[in-house]
């Protein structure tokens, strides 16, 4: 939001290319969040040390005439002065991304609600203020002392560093940044002028606005900028990049939607010894489960969570909401998908994870972990990123496995029963023991059958998509859903990648591999050990 002279664009609250962003963060929570403790007006502030999970309700107080006096008294409140820079700590951030999440949540939950509507609303209706996503997700937070800074304060927010990118202003109002929700311009009273040096309109003049710039003076003890904290609020940076080397302009070859680049900065290296599918291969030992029974719904699209059977494999629920371009509510053991036998089309709210890969994603080659990749565009929390795409293989038909290290074992069975040592890869999602029951129900072998060991695996060794290429970590933005759309059978379950976070344009894309120590053996029997070059606050230090 600051520049290099430190003048502060005030169009900040623009969108950044897409409707929602959130800031550059590193997160203490491992696993993906999504459950936010709702606390009582009375109580602190201190959300790390709530240990409440209750999920947002989307129909309370949703629609309350009060909530925008809830904001405006907000916005009367008494400014709070803070000069003195605190250097971010791990819990700073740590709020900062747990008020994010929190947020999220109850955006998702709030467009579903909407989605869900028996009167579904009109055109105009969606565009009042009360009736958007945002709005209520916000008014909920404050409804709960959620904001995370609720007091408007003057100077420094610990845990928001200058460089955090912001695309909506119901995440600012979420963090504290800006209290006016009504309108997209915060002000301070002319009194609090000491820290702006000078202010000049801006050349030219947009959309009938002019816009003013503000030279805003440096904190004591506020560091530096960095390059690449400096973001233009049209999203370019304003320091240009080393040009980076080109090594194949689409390792997909004209496969996916979107072209994706790998280039190379580092070394000689080139993309070589695999074949890029958007397909898993299924190879010719391998019985592939019958097509599951689908849904009867009519007319293109399911739309009533009752009556589709799909849906009420999930809980009665669809899994995803619109917005976007479809994002998953919340992390699930497995999502059931409509399929081939369903009654309902391509367009329908039950396939979000079929239609490819959307997002400009870049394979580039890091100092000390290969290649990786890295997204152009901002994604947000809950979005499909890509499928884990590879030969579908007997896990005890493997050869040389301590040397492939593009396996990824099918163990959603597994993590559900959390046999193994496995534990429930989704952390803090809640599943009723219904849908366990459910889940169990419509998988086509006895549920008695001992499966300590995942049966079948993706090896994206030799044939692969872009999946292949992403890299772990032990604060990652991604996370793994099992998905089943065409069969029902757990054991070859489709392995999605899903944002667990807001990502911003440039971030690396990650997923925690979730191995256990020393589960690793070479061809000897002898324990592999692998570092881990995460670099992330919380690093385990050992991939295995
Ligand atoms: C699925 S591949 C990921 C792509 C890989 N970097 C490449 O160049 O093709 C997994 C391998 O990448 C490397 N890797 C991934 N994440 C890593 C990390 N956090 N630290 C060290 N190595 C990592 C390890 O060699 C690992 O076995």
């Amino acid at each position: 939001m600051e520049n290099e002279e430190g003048a502060l664009d005030v169009s900040v609250t623009k969108k950044f290319g897409q409707k929602r962003c959130s800031p550059r963060l590193r997160q203490q929570i491992k696993r993906p969040y999504y459950g936010p403790p709702c606390r009582s007006k009375t109580q602190t502030t201190d959300l790390l040390s709530s240990n409440n999970t209750l999920s947002p309700s989307p129909s309370s107080s949703s629609n309350d005439n009060n909530n925008k006096d809830i904001i405006s008294q907000q916005q009367q409140q008494t400014l709070l002065f803070d000069f003195s820079y605190v250097p971010h700590t791990r819990s700073h951030k740590a709020r900062v991304k747990k008020t994010l999440s929190i947020f999220n949540n109850y955006f998702l939950h709030f467009s579903n609600s909407n989605n869900n509507n028996q009167h579904p609303l009109s055109q105009e209706e969606e565009e009042e203020e009360h009736n958007r996503p945002d709005f209520k997700a916000v008014s909920k937070m404050i409804e709960c002392n959620q904001l995370l800074f609720p007091t408007k304060r003057f100077g420094h927010l610990p845990g928001i560093d200058v460089g955090y990118q912001l695309y909506s202003r119901a995440e600012m109002v979420a963090l504290g940044l800006h209290t006016h929700w009504h309108s997209p311009i915060d002000y301070m009273p002319p009194s609090y002028n000491i820290t702006v040096s000078e202010c000049w309109p801006a050349e030219g003049v947009s959309a009938g606005f002019v816009v003013y710039k503000y030279l805003l003076k440096r904190l004591e003890g506020q560091p530096k900028l960095t390059s690449n904290q400096v973001q233009c609020s049209n999203g370019r940076s304003r320091v240009p990049a080393k040009a980076p080397r080109l090594v194949c302009l689409d390792i997909s070859e004209g496969q996916e939607d979107v072209h994706i680049p790998a280039v190379n900065t580092v070394d000689d290296a080139t993309i070589t010894g695999f074949t890029y599918t958007k397909y898993n291969q299924i190879l010719s030992n391998l019985k592939v489960p019958r097509n599951a029974n689908g849904c009867d719904c009519k007319g293109g699209y399911c739309k009533n969570p009752k009556t589709c059977s799909c849906a009420r494999l999930n809980g009665v629920d669809f899994p995803y909401v619109r917005s976007n371009g479809g994002r998953l509510i919340e992390a699930k053991d497995v999502v059931f998908e409509c399929g081939p036998n369903c009654g309902c089309g391509p367009g329908c709210i039950n396939r979000i994870s079929q239609q490819g890969i959307k997002y400009q994603l870049e394979v580039f080659r890091t100092r000390d972990r290969g290649w990786a990749v890295k997204t152009k565009d901002f994604i947000p929390s809950g979005a499909p990123v890509c499928e884990y795409i590879g030969e579908l293989r007997r896990t005890n038909e493997l050869d040389n496995v301590a040397e492939n290290d593009y396996i990824f074992e099918i163990d959603c069975w597994q993590t559900i029963k959390e046999i193994g040592g496995r534990e429930r890869r989704l952390g803090d999602v809640s599943l009723g023991r219904r849908d366990e029951k459910e889940i169990e129900n419509s998988m086509p072998m006895p549920i008695s059958m001992p499966m300590p060991e995942p049966e079948f695996c993706i090896d994206a060794g030799r044939i692969g998509n872009v999946a292949r290429f992403i890299n772990h970590s032990c604060e990652p933005n991604l996370f793994v859903q099992c998905v089943l759309s065409s069969h029902h059978d757990l054991r070859l379950a489709r392995i999605l990648l899903f944002a667990s976070d807001d990502i911003a344009p440039m971030e690396e894309l990650t997923y925690d591999y979730g191995y256990a120590l020393d589960s690793v053996v070479d061809k000897n029997g002898k324990v592999r050990m692998v570092p881990c070059h995460c670099g992330t606050s919380e690093c385990r230090k050992r991939l295995y």
